[in-house]
């Protein structure tokens, strides 16, 4: 699914508009209703208070024609308008007329703190004050207003966007901000939903498919694209039945040191549970025992040096590297890691240590082959791109290291970011079970895993991270979010691939 620009929505909109001959007021109707009927299908008429506010642009026009639709269902709506301008849209002020024809009683208008009505904990608020119409930072009794309501704990539902944040462009977040439990996003969701600094303020969302122009979505360049379950079915590459192992190539992790054994274990099994055909770990030789016993699917070479890899021997030709894992970095495991690296000439996998040795040493960046994929988390992101200034800083300096190094880059997060050059790609499964040792150790394994079985640079990426994400996800389902550990994530990454190809659950039909 697209992520589009707060000003691509808007050209989506007047598209849309074009097309059909209808009006905004038409359009404004049109998403109120189907807005309404996801509020009615949840609430089935129950007599809770309501207080809808209202701003007077735009997105104040879907608040009004929403809380028409309310009124007349029977729902116990009181209705504020945010009188902060004259400057009143004119579909603002076509549903603050329509309002007359549900009820006598005429929206409050609100121009100062001691405006301000009475909250209760058991009311639900629905916050129509701004949308994607935001250019600066609310201020002046608006703010205080956002303050309010923030305040106090009954349910906050977003229209559009909770007010305050904005679609896609940095912002001050100490600035007021709506902080909803629930947004109701039109058409598409916003990258900020995303981005660990403004995200939670959307809190859960739902996209409302309002019948945008198709075909301005389908030829708008979008900022982002989230990846969807059939874009990765789409990926997976069934197997045909006379194939061999030799099919599923080999992969070589390099992996492991003193104390960090483990990190060697799990990358190799991820590698061997993603899939890959045969899989070698080089390893440290006191870690032989641990490799041939913890998986005895894996064959061992071993560095000569016990505790550590010192030295590289060996031939790649037709071997998938993935480098970095519990590596450490002193100065004989940096000469074993390039002497690796030097000989590679197909895409590798570099993590952990390997991210770190590579940021202590960019003349080793040279020897890294193009779409080469590396996996940061933010500490060895910040060595690898310096400090940002917020997270649309980071996306946009990671960018230019993609671009410039011909790599792709798996920013790992709640919302894993995988950039190719200028693309972006964003994850949505997983959950915060996955923040545990490991788990990143197992992802390079099974991207690893995937580049051995001929899946592109940028698709054994983006799938590797939505499988893992999803095995995390259905493993969570057993060993709920404090139980998961990275073992367990790369076990299931099977019931992950499976689930690819389960039936969509039934839809429950409307209510009218
Ligand atoms: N026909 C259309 O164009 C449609 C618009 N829609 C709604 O329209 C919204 C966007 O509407 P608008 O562009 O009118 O913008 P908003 O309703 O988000 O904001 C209203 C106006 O407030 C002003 N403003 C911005 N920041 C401010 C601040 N900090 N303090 C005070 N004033 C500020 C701006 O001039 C802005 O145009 C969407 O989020 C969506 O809810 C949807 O109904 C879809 C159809
Ligand atoms: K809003």
């Amino acid at each position: 699914m697209k992520i589009l620009s707060a000003q691509q929505l808007a050209e989506a909109d007047q598209s849309t508009i074009d097309k059909n001959q209808i009006t905004s007021n038409d359009l404004m109707e049109h998403i109120a209703k189907l807005i309404f009927d996801r509020i009615h299908q949840r609430l089935q008429g129950s007599p809770v208070p309501i207080k809808i506010f209202c701003g007077i642009g735009k997105n104040g026009g879907d608040g009004l024609a929403l809380s028409r639709h309310m009124i007349q269902h029977g729902y116990h709506v009181t209705t504020y308008v945010t009188n902060y301008s004259k400057k009143r849209a004119p579909e603002f002020l076509f549903h603050y007329d329509k309002i007359k024809e549900v009820t006598k009683d005429w929206p409050i208008l609100l121009s100062s703190e001691k405006d301000f009505p009475e909250l209760h904990p058991q009311d639900i608020i629905i916050d129509a004050i701004f949308g994607t119409g935001i250019n600066r930072p609310i201020d002046g009794w608006m703010a205080q207003l956002v303050h309010y309501l923030n305040k106090t704990p009954a349910f906050k539902l977003a229209i559009d966007m909770p007010s305050g944040l904005y679609a896609n462009n940095s912002q001050d977040i100490d600035s007021p901000i709506i902080q909803a439990q629930h947004t109701f996003s039109f058409e598409t969701p916003k990258l900020s939903f995303f981005l660990p600094e403004t995200g939670h303020y959307a809190g859960t969302f739902e996209v409302v498919p309002i019948g945008l122009d198709p075909e301005y979505m389908m030829k708008a360049e979008p900022l982002a694209q989230i990846i969807s379950s059939d874009a990765a079915k789409s990926m997976y590459k069934p197997r045909k039945k006379f194939s061999h192992k030799g099919d599923f190539g080999h992969v070589l992790t390099m992996a492991g040191s003193k104390g960090k054994m483990g990190a060697a274990v799990l990358a190799t099994g991820a590698a061997v549970n993603m899939g890959a055909g045969k899989v070698t770990a080089y390893i440290p030789e006191h870690a032989n025992s641990i490799l041939q016993s913890s998986i005895p699917e894996v064959m061992t070479i071993s560095s000569k040096s016990k505790d550590y890899i010192t030295d590289f021997d060996h031939d790649l030709k037709d071997i998938t590297l993935c480098v970095g894992p519990g590596l450490s970095t002193g100065d004989d495991v940096k000469h074993a890691f390039a002497k690796a690296l030097s000989q590679q000439t197909q895409p590798v996998v570099i993590d952990a240590d390997g991210l770190n040795i590579l940021s202590d040493n960019p003349e080793y960046w040279k020897m890294i082959p193009n779409n080469s994929i590396l996996t940061p988390h933010d500490g060895e992101l910040k060595q690898l791109i310096g400090r940002w200034k917020d997270d649309y800083d980071r996306i946009e300096k990671a960018k230019n290291l993609s671009i410039d190094k011909d790599v792709i880059l798996v920013l790992k997060g709640a919302h894993t970011i995988i950039i190719s050059g200028k693309n972006l790609y964003i994850n949505d499964t997983g959950n915060p079970g996955m923040a545990t040792a490991g788990s990143g150790d197992v992802l390079s394994g099974m991207i690893a895993g995937l580049l051995a079985q001929h899946y592109d640079s940028l698709t054994a990426a983006v799938f590797g991270v939505f499988i893992h994400g999803r095995a995390g996800d259905i493993a969570s389902q057993t060993y709920a979010h404090e139980g998961l550990k990275a073992s367990i994530i790369s076990n299931f990454v099977g019931a992950a691939i499976l689930d690819l190809f389960r039936p969509e659950p039934q839809q429950q039909p409307q209510q009218q």
